[in-house]
């Protein structure tokens, strides 16, 4: 039987609650039976400065997604990819009775025009894109959705997304959730710091999709 994959992208620097609940809708409305969340070795447009190591990352995630339909994976750090366009790619090749569909937030819609092969990207699967209190505007405006929007599908049809030809977007509105990764870290700036020599954290870095 096809199975039906969500894949959330993500530094997890760290996972918190935003992650899990927009995953959880988007499981929901998207009628996925689970969701991944790949654990990026290193956000090619982010500073290294403050991020924690991936594998304090990935713990984070995995106690994150604890008792729900999410598996926090060391995917990319796996297949050496750092590049979405290159993760997905050999996702696909790799599973072939799976069908996935690219979640992300508002945010990232925004900047997706700076993403290596972006449009190769939105060829390769649907995405589903979840407003984000504070980046709606910016994202709808941005220079990828001038592109993408022609091939904007209406949420109310969101389930249908493994019939749907790629390029297909759908943006979806949840309970808006302010968490952010960033806030986090500036109400404890010793995140990245503190589990530098986590040996737990290390340890847990080793489950496989
Ligand atoms: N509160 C949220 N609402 C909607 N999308 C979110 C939310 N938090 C994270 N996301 C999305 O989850 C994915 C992974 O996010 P990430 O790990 O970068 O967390 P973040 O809170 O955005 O971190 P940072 O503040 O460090 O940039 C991205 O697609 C991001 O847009
Ligand atoms: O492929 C790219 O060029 C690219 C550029 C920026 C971000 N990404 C991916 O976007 C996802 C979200 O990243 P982040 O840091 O915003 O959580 C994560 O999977 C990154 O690898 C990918």
């Amino acid at each position: 039987m096809t199975r039906r994959v969500g894949l959330l992208g993500g530094s997890f620097n760290p996972a918190h609650r935003g992650h899990r609940s927009i995953t959880l809708a988007a499981v929901r409305r998207l009628a996925l039976d689970e969701a991944w969340w790949l654990v990026s070795p290193g956000n090619p447009l982010k500073p290294a400065a403050g991020m924690a190591p991936f594998a304090a990352r990935l713990a984070s995630a995995r106690a994150m997604a604890r008792r729900a339909p999410i598996r926090a994976s060391d995917l990319e750090a796996r297949l050496g990819t750092r590049y979405t366009a290159d993760t997905l790619r050999k996702l696909v090749r790799r599973h072939r009775r799976i069908r996935f569909v690219w979640i992300m937030g508002a945010d990232n819609l925004a900047q997706f025009h700076r993403w290596r092969q972006w449009r190769t990207i939105a060829r390769t699967m649907p995405i589903a894109v979840v407003a984000r209190p504070g980046y709606d505007g910016a994202a709808l405006a941005g220079p990828a959705m001038a592109w993408l929007r022609r091939f904007r599908r209406p949420a109310s049809h969101a389930e249908h997304w493994a019939e749907w030809s790629v390029p297909a977007l759908v943006l979806l509105r949840f309970r808006p959730d302010p968490t952010s990764a960033t806030a986090i870290r500036a109400a404890d700036p010793d995140w990245a710091e503190l589990h530098r020599a986590d040996p737990l954290a290390r340890a847990a870095a080793s489950t496989h999709i």
